[in-house]
């Protein structure tokens, strides 16, 4: 057991891992829905679902067929003792049989086929309109939990559809087949082999009642030793610095305790399920032996109806265990769809106003008119916010955390929209031309730097997909990043992971300034780092910043003070207005907000 549940762990964590919400075991008026829109996912590949659905009912009457002839077979041939005609009973029992295997194996290989093909549909649809969210969907949520919809719901979708739309449609038509062979061949035995479902249903809720505690607290304890887990592998160098691997281990064995108590029960209670159903198997072919044997006596029934009869009571009980299984797994895989549909239905980036259009090039003039924007309906993020820049002109945002410097790039970005005022580049309304056309003409130098698992000549080239292998080596050596490259034991081919990991925080600032200096931006966003960084590669990366801010309108988000020196604009931002503005010097005379932040922090505006 401790075995499953440490593979589950290593599963879990590899995804990331989602609770089992109660919630999600209920039947509401919405499941409804979302099982009618899975089932329209599932009509596109309609000849073939018929296809499935048709097997399915073949392979039922097939299966209630057997039975059937056996007990055929008993009545003629055994109990009469007589070998006439056996050879096409035996012909038709083996065609029965050989068409039964058949029809299971094609409609569950058809079945996983369309399950796959819609689950696959269905992935490449939430993953193309999540690159069509706006921004603020991705800010609003943990990044996790929309993972968990793409990753985890999918594959619980995927898994639900490869096996239930069948086991469902066979369970229902097996059952109804079963008991009208059974009510036709004898009512009596028909009742009494009924008489195990109340027994079936009441030992089943006993049983469930009592595990579904168990089994909630087995995923509670298995998501919070998932949690800690996560943290701790996060966490190494924090662990290892302060010495708290004792501590994290002790930690570790008590969660994992709760969660091997917790599993424990939920599985000795719930194997107490296929012990049930055996025990009430026995129960009903004593039964139906005990009546039917009597029946027999009488001569209102024959031997081989009895044999039928004992193999439909096993055929009946399966079904309605199936059943009962399904419904859980169908009711979580329901909840899931439903997360993914939420995803899907989610409205995509506002549409460009319909006179927007495209523009060609920008010289980079910039003006905020009485801009003011709220994230939400409290009050406004950022106030009346005026100001112009210059084409070439180096502009530092510099203020408190929270002060709504990233807001005021956010809208020049059209990430957002205000909710008042104007942003003119060039004297153009942002909204009036396209956001693509308006993202071209950015660029971008970022504290946490996007790299991906490629090589280092990939992550440069993301800048500008078409460069050639000259250009993304010519901007690289703007960037002060050619020489670490060529150390590298592959150069500019050697594979970089996918979190950068392996390689120094200026590095990675490096990158980004190639990759700038690549895209050629008429406007350039930087956003300091502020650690990390040792002396030579600062060095280095002020003089490509330097390099790159040539001709360029920049904005800086300023947390040091040598960029902020050379501003040509210093706006000071507090609580959504701008306090101050001007150059470092007149700022300084004002001896103002400015003046306190850059004595309270000596040379060093932290921000
Ligand atoms: N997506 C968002 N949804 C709601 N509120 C937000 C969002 N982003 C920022 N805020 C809030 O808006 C205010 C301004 O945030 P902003 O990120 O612009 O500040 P900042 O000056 O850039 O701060 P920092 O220097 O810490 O990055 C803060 O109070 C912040 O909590």
């Amino acid at each position: 057991m401790l075995h499953s549940q440490e593979r589950g762990l290593k599963v879990m964590s590899r995804r990331h891992h989602r609770n089992v919400n109660p919630e999600d075991l209920k039947l509401t008026r919405s499941k409804f829905t979302t099982i009618g829109k899975l089932w329209k996912e599932l009509s596109n590949n309609r000849g073939l679902l018929f296809l499935v659905l048709f097997l399915v009912l073949v392979n039922t009457i097939f299966g209630i067929l057997g039975p059937f002839l056996i007990g055929y077979a008993i009545d003629q041939f055994i109990y009469k003792q007589t070998l006439s005609g056996i050879i096409p009973l035996l012909i038709g029992l083996i065609t029965v049989y050989f068409f039964y295997s058949l029809t299971s194996f094609l409609q569950n290989y058809w079945m996983i086929g369309i399950a796959q093909e819609t689950v696959f549909t269905m992935r490449t649809r939430i993953f193309t309109h999540l690159q069509n969210l706006p921004i603020s969907f991705f800010d609003k949520r943990q990044h996790g939990e929309i993972m968990s919809r793409v990753t985890n719901d999918m594959d619980n979708i995927s898994s639900t559809l490869n096996s239930s739309v069948i086991q469902i449609f066979s369970s229902v038509l097996t059952l109804t087949g079963t008991i009208i062979f059974m009510l036709w061949l004898s009512p009596l035995l028909t009742a009494i082999t009924m008489t195990i479902v109340p027994l079936l249903y009441f030992g089943m809720k006993w049983i469930t009642n009592r595990t579904s505690k168990y089994f909630k607290e087995q995923q509670k304890h298995l998501g919070l030793l998932n949690g800690f887990v996560e943290e701790t592998i996060s966490g190494q160098k924090i662990i290892k610095s302060y010495s708290q691997e004792e501590f994290v281990i002790d930690e570790f064995l008590q969660k994992s305790n709760a969660l091997k108590k917790a599993g424990f029960w939920a599985q000795t209670i719930s194997g107490f399920i296929p012990k049930l159903m055996n025990m009430l198997n026995n129960l009903s072919y004593a039964l139906i032996a005990f009546v039917g044997g009597m029946l027999a006596l009488k001569g209102d029934l024959t031997v081989g109806i009895i044999v039928t009869f004992t193999e439909y009571a096993r055929q009946f009980t399966r079904p309605l265990h199936d059943l009962a299984n399904q419904y859980n797994q169908l009711l979580s895989a329901v909840a899931g769809a439903e997360r993914v549909y939420e995803v899907l239905e989610e409205e995509k980036e506002e549409i460009d106003e319909i006179h927007a259009a495209p523009v060609e090039r920008v010289k980079g003039n910039v003006e905020f008119q009485n801009v003011s924007f709220s994230y939400g309906r409290d009050e406004n993020t950022i106030k009346n916010i005026c100001f112009q820049v210059e084409n070439g002109q180096t502009v530092a945002l510099v203020g408190p955390t929270g002060a709504g410097k990233s807001t005021i790039i956010n809208l020049l970005m059209r990430f957002y929209k205000p909710q008042s005022g104007t942003i003119l580049i060039d004297g153009k309304n942002i909204q009036t031309i396209t956001r693509e056309s308006l993202r071209s003409f950015y660029g971008f130098v970022l504290q946490d730097v996007y790299l991906f698992e490629g090589t280092f000549r990939e992550n440069i080239r993301y800048g500008k997909l078409d460069a050639t292998d000259e250009e993304v080596e010519e901007a690289a050596k703007k960037a002060n990043a050619h020489s670490f490259i060529m150390k590298l034991p592959n150069g500019y081919d050697t594979k970089l992971t996918e979190d950068g990991s392996g390689i120094s925080q200026g590095q990675k600032q490096l990158l980004s300034v190639a990759r700038a200096i690549l895209r050629n931006p008429s406007i350039l966003i930087l956003d300091e780092a502020m650690s990390n960084i040792d002396t030579v590669t600062e060095i280095k990366l002020q003089e490509a910043l330097q390099r790159l801010m040539q001709n360029r309108t920049t904005f800086v988000i300023a947390h040091r003070l040598n960029t902020i020196q050379n501003a040509d604009q210093i706006l000071v931002v507090y609580e959504g207005e701008i306090a101050e503005r001007g150059t470092h010097e007149t700022l300084l005379k004002k001896k103002g907000l400015y003046y306190q932040m850059y004595k309270q922090k000596e040379n060093t505006i932290v921000v």
